[in-house]
């Protein structure tokens, strides 16, 4: 059973137990998520997760094991998950809903929209509230748009004094109306107080609860017109307009002329909208909000791969696209951009289904459904989403059985035009424990390595990122820091933290080559001995006799073994590389052996003083060679 299914339910079973005070009060305002393959009751805030706690955790728990044994425990948290609706068949026990009670309520909800003096209908709206609230939402709007499209019905909204469509030429009757039954029904779903929160977001209700398994993306207000037919189109049309990003584009000194940030009326309500938005965006879909395009610099280095994720944001599923996989070393903005697609997507969609997940997600929800054996549960929860993003799909390699699951998730998402997109910190083809159907299937749609920022764009991204705290950076600061931080952007951005970091301590608002200099002492001193990590192989292959092959190479015999690790501790002691990056050189080794051979080298130089000594020979051998 899917979690959706559960609570609603559940829902119905607890409003069929509990008082109408109750439910009203502890129940109603609960949202539900999934986190990490946990079930999760989100409320408000602490006092009424305690109170769920106390007075009903028991009660849950036991719906949860009669209606779904197989399904995690629940969880309890403050936070804004996913509301659904209470499940439509009336389970045992549960109360009966008279159906002309539904219509009169109904009704009785339509006149009041009707009247020129809300106060007063409200307290008809009182009067039926507990009929309303008896059964499920979705039954008022099949009610609803029975009403607003049955011609008596018209004829009763025409009578109104709110909603003459009558009144309008033929020409601007049809949509009139149209718009008159929407915002009926939006003002009904706001007289019903206990809303799904999609509520507010700007599309038609009965698109709300549009079921397809496909993409389908409504007309919103805000998405642009669609005049691509392909997304080999768009893409045409975006490298064609390809160019490097502008400094004068900097998002924090310049109002974007995006439309979401286009922001005029009641600027308090709207933030705490846009709050509430973005927080319940992030628990469903686990994107972090400052991952946009807006953001994004764009250079030599991730021009194509920009320009694809932003035809894919307009157009997903496309199969030349489908899927999307990015690769490159770390630190060079592959879950920014990924993650700006969705982000874009949901911006031009917004209610679409999407999930970025890391892949150690992926793989704990995995051995928590081997555990207790939710396989259903594990299934459903990914199949319907439009777009899925897995980070760092390498870390699945060399787990069968999760490749085993993947290979029908990503069978699924293909076969349905859903779109699925993949990082990775290399080729396909080099994913040497990837199940091979797996990795052939990586190349079906579009594969675009992220390359390295050329020194433009870090000084781009520099003072971006500079501009966005409010800090100034001088021209030569800037270059100064691009030309010493070449590895990878968040290399970058920790450098620059260093000197954003110093220059608040001097309660300053602007960086000059000195405060740079100073900031970035280290840094440079090890840049400046030029050991690179090729001179650091170079040096110890030569002193144990061996040849680089060998330490970039499987074998793992003491001789060669130690050694290679050796080479790992030195590079990450002479070099200012990051552990993943050291990874990278020795032949695409994973971090964590990186940080395996630094622990044991760091170990023996105190336990076998050989070793120390050896160790100290080939620093100094390996800054030799770098002159
Ligand atoms: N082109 C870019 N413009 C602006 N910021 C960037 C860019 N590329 C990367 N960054 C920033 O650098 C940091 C690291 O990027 P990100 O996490 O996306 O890299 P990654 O390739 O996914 O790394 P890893 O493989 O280690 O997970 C993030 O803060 C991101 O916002």
């Amino acid at each position: 059973m899917i979690l959706a299914d559960f609570w609603a339910q559940t829902l119905r079973r607890l409003h069929s137990e509990l008082s109408e005070q109750q439910f009203n009060l502890a129940i109603a305002p609960i949202t539900v998520g999934e986190e990490g393959g946990a079930w999760v009751i989100y409320a408000k805030n602490q006092f009424a997760v305690n109170l769920l706690r106390s007075q009903y955790a028991a009660k849950l728990a036991a719906i949860r094991a009669e209606i779904a044994p197989n399904a995690p425990e629940l969880a309890y948290k403050v936070g804004v998950g996913m509301r659904y609706e209470m499940a439509d068949e009336a389970v045992s026990g549960s109360l009966p809903v008279d159906k002309l009670a539904k219509e009169e309520a109904t009704h009785a909800f339509l006149d009041s929209l009707k009247l020129e003096n809300p106060p007063k209908k409200q307290s008809s709206i009182k009067k039926h509230a507990a009929p309303v609230d008896n059964f499920p939402q979705r039954q008022v709007f099949e009610l609803l748009d029975d009403v607003a499209v049955d011609k008596s019905s018209k004829r009763k909204t025409s009578d109104s004094g709110s909603l003459k469509t009558a009144d309008k030429p033929p020409s601007k009757r049809k949509s009139a109306e149209k718009t008159s039954t929407k915002s009926s029904k939006r003002s009904v779903l706001g007289a019903l107080g206990n809303l799904p929160l999609v509520s507010d977001i700007d599309v038609p209700i009965e698109d709300m609860f549009e079921l397809t398994e496909t993409v389908a993306p409504p007309e919103t207000k805000s998405a642009p017109k669609r005049k691509h037919t392909t997304a080999q189109d768009i893409l045409a049309e975006r490298m064609n307009n390809l160019r490097p990003s502008k400094k004068s584009e900097k998002p924090s000194s310049e109002p974007s002329s995006s439309p979401k940030k286009t922001n005029t009326k009641t600027p308090a309500i709207e933030a705490a909208k846009a709050k509430e938005g973005a927080e319940q965006r992030h628990v469903l879909t686990n994107l972090s909000p400052e991952y946009t395009f807006d953001t994004l610099v764009e250079g030599k280095g991730n021009h194509l791969a920009a320009a694809v994720a932003k035809s894919i944001a307009e157009k997903p599923g496309d199969s030349m696209y489908n899927p999307f996989f990015v690769y490159g070393s770390t630190g060079l903005g592959k879950t920014h951009l990924v993650q700006a697609i969705a982000n874009e997507f949901l911006r031009l969609n917004p209610k679409a289904r999407v999930r970025y997940m890391h892949s150690d997600e992926y793989l704990k929800t995995f051995m928590t459904t081997v555990r207790n054996k939710t396989w259903d549960s594990f299934k459903q929860q990914y199949l319907h989403y439009n777009l899925l993003i897995i980070d760092d799909i390498q870390f699945i390699q060399g787990k069968d059985r999760t490749m085993e699951e993947f290979f029908f998730l990503f069978e699924h998402f293909h076969s349905r035009n859903q779109q699925i997109i993949l990082t990775c910190d290399q080729l396909p083809s080099s994913l040497e424990n990837m199940e091979k159907r797996l990795v052939s299937r990586f190349s079906w749609g579009m594969t675009i390595k992220l390359e390295p920022p050329e020194l433009e764009m870090r000084v781009d991204i520099l003072e971006r990122k500079a501009a966005m705290v409010g800090v100034t950076l001088s021209e030569d600061a800037s270059m100064f820091i691009a030309q010493n931080v070449k590895q990878n952007v968040r290399e970058l951005e920790g450098a620059l933290n260093r000197v954003l970091a110093r220059c608040r301590f001097e309660k300053r608002n602007t960086i000059d080559l000195d405060l740079a200099t100073e900031a970035l002492q280290d840094i440079v001193t090890n840049n400046h001995k030029g050991v690179t990590v090729e001179l650091i192989m170079k040096a110890v292959a030569d002193f144990y006799h061996l040849r680089i092959s060998d330490l970039l190479g499987k074998k793992r015999t003491r001789n060669i073994a130690r050694p290679r690790q050796m080479a790992m501790a030195l590079s990450k002691e002479l070099t200012n590389m990051s552990l993943p990056a050291i990874g990278d050189a020795f032949a695409g080794r994973d971090h964590t052996t990186v940080l395996h051979a630094i622990k044991t080298i760091t170990k023996l130089r105190v336990d076998d003083p050989e070793l120390g000594l050896e160790y100290e020979k080939l620093l100094s051998l390996a800054q030799d060679k770098a002159g």
